[in-house]
């Protein structure tokens, strides 16, 4: 049987062009092969998409770069003249605004930085769509900026109709065949038995046709619908904007012109707008252009294309084109043009189906002959060879019927439908479970992984993040949550407190939304909430302290820096930087501290050993340990980047992510079930220590390492190192990509990584099943 089915194999994940061209080839024997091939990749569509794709991107590469380069020239030949006055129709001045659609998409999509500007830059845009680029839109303004301006969904093609699937049931040969042979049948049967009696046979053949076709049609329908939900599901991304003053999460379909949204990494630029205001902004325009190298969105180059993803940094943006008016809108329709990719499984039963359709043909065939031999011999024996009767081409006739019938009984067409739908109800029932499948394959893979590789936070643990301990003027202290007027134990000075408070609420990257009964919403990443929302318990004040500043510079957090840097100004000329961030990475930059009176002083080499055991006691007991340091500017000139040693150490915070109940369990099922389990954090290494022991994932003989000593290793040792690693802690979202990349080329494992992150969005998609988590959902 394997010799057989050896043509019918193609991997799990991203199968090579061949192998797809190679089953389709052997697939010889076909009743339907509109249904046959009905969820599999649609190989000659999806090479038109690719061509379509290609020459769309191509375009956008001409408008990015060509464009770009001659708009220098003509503004160095300062043949500067003021772009046509467009006419604004009635409809737009009535509603309020002040530019046409086209004109407003075409600024963005053609980058035309001349019509930015003659329109009064981002303010004068914003003016003229009337929203505030702080407040935001209103939301009583939304139904005339989606009539005026449209909404933001792409086209999609509009779903079959229940008669389609009827109309694809009938392209059935074999049933096409029957169908002749009923109508032959009939008329037949009428000249020879007379009305009504000759109908029979053959109306009982249409009957049975219209059964099966009914059946047939039912069932492709409702599994269409279900995965019309599917689709649904997987398409429910949500984004951070700013309405009526206050920050908000809302669904990207429901974005419209004006709205001022907020972008920070790992997001992808759900509409095309004009940069506002942001920190280090890097996008990745792959997607459009094909162009590998990132972008910088800035003052100077202040465009965001639909679909281009944020690589590092955040900002805000206002929106000035939504759904078919991008770029994005056109290339979309090529996206998933052609289909998804058939799964191993899919493959193997068509495999299966041939064989059975072919030795099914055989017997129809050897049915046919031995009939029509044993007639021709009775005909033979009585003389009758000659003589030749409407009744006997009837039993020919019968024969014939009788055949095909073998093989629309024998020949298993269903069977590969019938394995797509299991497994599309593997995927529902996963989404009870709250899983969301993105490609059915991957219910298939999950079944033979050997291996798993899951981050630290928010997979294994809650994510629900709490302080939890704190080291503060030399002492370390357990924080009262439930007694906010005594949280600290015990008193620390005035001014230390007004030290930590600062740094707190300086360096944050959350946004604090107030809505009318003043109840405080708090968004933000949850290490980032905890932090923030220690600050308020202490008594701070956020939106007075933030008055008392102005932020310079913003370093945001990413995995790889793993801090978080800010340079602020105060009225009075001061500067000061601040940074949080990984214990053991702040620390190494900080050479002072506030000691027990609340003082300044230097830290000797005794203080930062006693320091860092500090940090590995609140490590060791599972806390995720933060320090917080400060550090004092004179220097007024234009610093280019926020210093990054010489800091003052003000406080380690230790914050708690309990660990998910029935984790411990999960992890025994799978180590029982013969699968490793391994954990890749960026999290601090003791840390992760204890959450990997609190779940059984590290034993005795296992090995823990940091990312940073593994990256100098050659692959030999990698190859000995390896298989023991159970813990691999500090890892940058590169590490975990290599370690993927390792475990499948070394070691030919099926590797599941599980992660919630942008961190993990790289191994996620490395791995033969990327299972990605949390309620957000990072894209992936
Ligand atoms: N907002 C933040 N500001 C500064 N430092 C942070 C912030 N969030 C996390 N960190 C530091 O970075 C580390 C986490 O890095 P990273 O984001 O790569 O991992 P993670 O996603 O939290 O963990 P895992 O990989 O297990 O899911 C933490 O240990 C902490 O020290
Ligand atoms: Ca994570």
């Amino acid at each position: 049987m394997e010799s057989l089915l050896k043509d019918f194999e193609v991997e799990h994940k991203n199968p090579s062009e061949e192998a797809l061209r190679r089953w389709r080839n052997a697939v010889s024997i076909v009743k339907n092969p509109r249904r046959r091939f009905r969820h599999v990749a649609d190989l000659v569509k999806r090479s038109v998409a690719e061509k379509k794709k290609r020459s769309i991107q191509e375009k956008i590469r001409v408008a990015l770069y060509v464009k770009k380069a001659a708009l220098h020239f003509i503004d160095a030949a300062a043949a500067v003249g003021l772009p046509a006055e467009h006419k604004l129709s009635d409809e737009v001045r009535q509603a309020g605004f002040e530019i046409e659609p086209d004109e407003l998409a075409s600024v963005t999509r053609d980058h035309d930085i001349k019509a930015l500007r003659a329109n009064g830059g981002v303010e004068g845009i914003a003016r003229r769509v009337s929203v505030s680029l702080k407040d935001g839109i209103h939301e009583s303004s939304l139904p005339n900026r989606q009539k005026i301006y449209g909404c933001n969904r792409y086209t999609e093609k509009p779903p079959k109709s229940f008669w389609m699937f009827v109309w694809e049931a009938l392209q059935d040969l074999t049933l096409i065949i029957l169908m002749v042979c009923a109508v032959v049948s009939v008329g037949v049967g009428i000249a020879t038995e007379g009305w009504p009696k000759g109908m029979y046979d053959g109306l009982g053949i249409i009957l049975s046709v219209f059964l099966v076709v009914m059946v047939t049609a039912i069932s492709d329908y409702k599994q269409s619908l279900q995965f019309r939900d599917l689709d649904k599901e997987k398409k429910k991304i949500s984004i951070q904007v700013i309405r009526d003053g206050r920050t908000q999460k809302v669904s990207i379909y429901d974005l419209v012109i004006g709205d001022v949204v907020q972008l920070s990494t790992g997001d992808i630029v759900p509409a095309d707008g004009i940069y506002i205001s942001g920190y280090s902004l890097v996008i990745d325009e792959s997607s459009l252009s094909g162009e590998s190298e990132p972008v910088n969105i800035d003052e100077k180059n202040p465009f965001h294309l639909s679909g281009t993803k944020v690589q590092d940094g955040s900002g805000k943006m206002l929106v000035t084109a939504v759904g078919m008016k991008t770029e994005w809108g056109k290339l979309m329709e090529t996206l998933n043009e052609g289909g998804e990719d058939e799964t191993p499984l899919q493959v193997k039963l068509n495999g299966v189906a041939t064989i059975i359709g072919k030795i099914g043909l055989a017997f129809a065939v050897l049915t046919f002959l031995v009939l029509t031999a044993r007639f021709l011999v009775e005909k033979a024996l009585h003389k009758e060879f000659t003589h030749w009767s409407s009744y006997d081409a009837f039993t020919l006739l019968d024969y014939f019927a009788i055949a095909v019938t073998i093989i629309v009984v024998a020949v298993p067409e269903g069977l590969p439908l019938a394995v797509t739908l299991s497994l599309a109800f593997a995927m529902k029932k996963l989404m009870y479970d709250k899983a969301l499948v993105r490609h059915l394959s991957a219910c298939e893979t999950m079944g033979s992984a050997s291996c798993i590789c899951t981050d630290k936070t928010g997979t294994l643990t809650t994510n629900h993040m709490v302080v939890d301990k704190i080291w503060i003027c030399g002492k370390a202290k357990a924080i009262n949550n439930n007694n906010s007027e005594d949280i600290l134990g015990l008193e620390i000075s005035e001014s230390v407190l007004s030290f930590l408070l600062q740094v707190i609420f300086q360096n944050t990257g959350c946004e604090i939304s107030k809505d009318e009964d003043g109840q405080i919403t708090i968004f933000g990443t949850p290490t980032e909430k905890a932090l923030l929302e220690f600050g308020l318990l202490l008594g701070g004040d956020f939106d007075a302290q933030r008055k008392e500043f102005q932020i310079l510079k913003v370093e945001p957090f990413s995995s790889v820096r793993k801090k978080m840097s800010v340079l602020v100004a105060f009225p009075e000329g001061r500067l000061q930087a601040s940074c949080k961030g990984g214990s053991e990475i702040v620390l190494k930059m900080c050479d002072k501290f506030v000691d027990d009176s609340g003082k300044v002083a230097n830290l000797s080499e005794e203080q930062k050993r006693n320091i860092s055991d500090v940090i590995n006691g609140f490590a060791s007991e599972a806390l995720r340990t933060l320090c917080l340091a400060f550090k004092d500017l004179d220097d007024t000139s234009e610093e280019s980047s926020i210093p990054d040693f010489g800091y003052t150490l003000v406080a380690i915070v230790g914050i708690k992510d309990p660990v998910r109940p029935g984790v411990k369990d999960a992890v025994r099922t799978c180590l029982e079930a013969g699968i490793t389990v391994r954990m890749v954090t960026g999290d601090n290494i003791n840390t992760a220590k204890a959450i990997a022991k609190e779940c059984g994932i590290l034993t005795e003989d296992g090995l823990a390492w940091e990312a940073t000593d593994l990256r100098s290793k050659t692959s030999e040792e990698m190859r000995s190192i390896i298989p023991n690693i159970q813990v691999m802690a500090r890892s940058s979202p590169v590490d975990k990509h290599t370690l993927v990349t390792n475990l499948r080329n070394m070691f030919g494992e099926v590797v599941a990584v599980t992660g919630d992150g942008t961190n993990d969005a790289p191994a996620l998609r490395k791995a033969d099943i990327g299972l990605a988590m949390g309620k957000s959902g990072t894209e992936v």
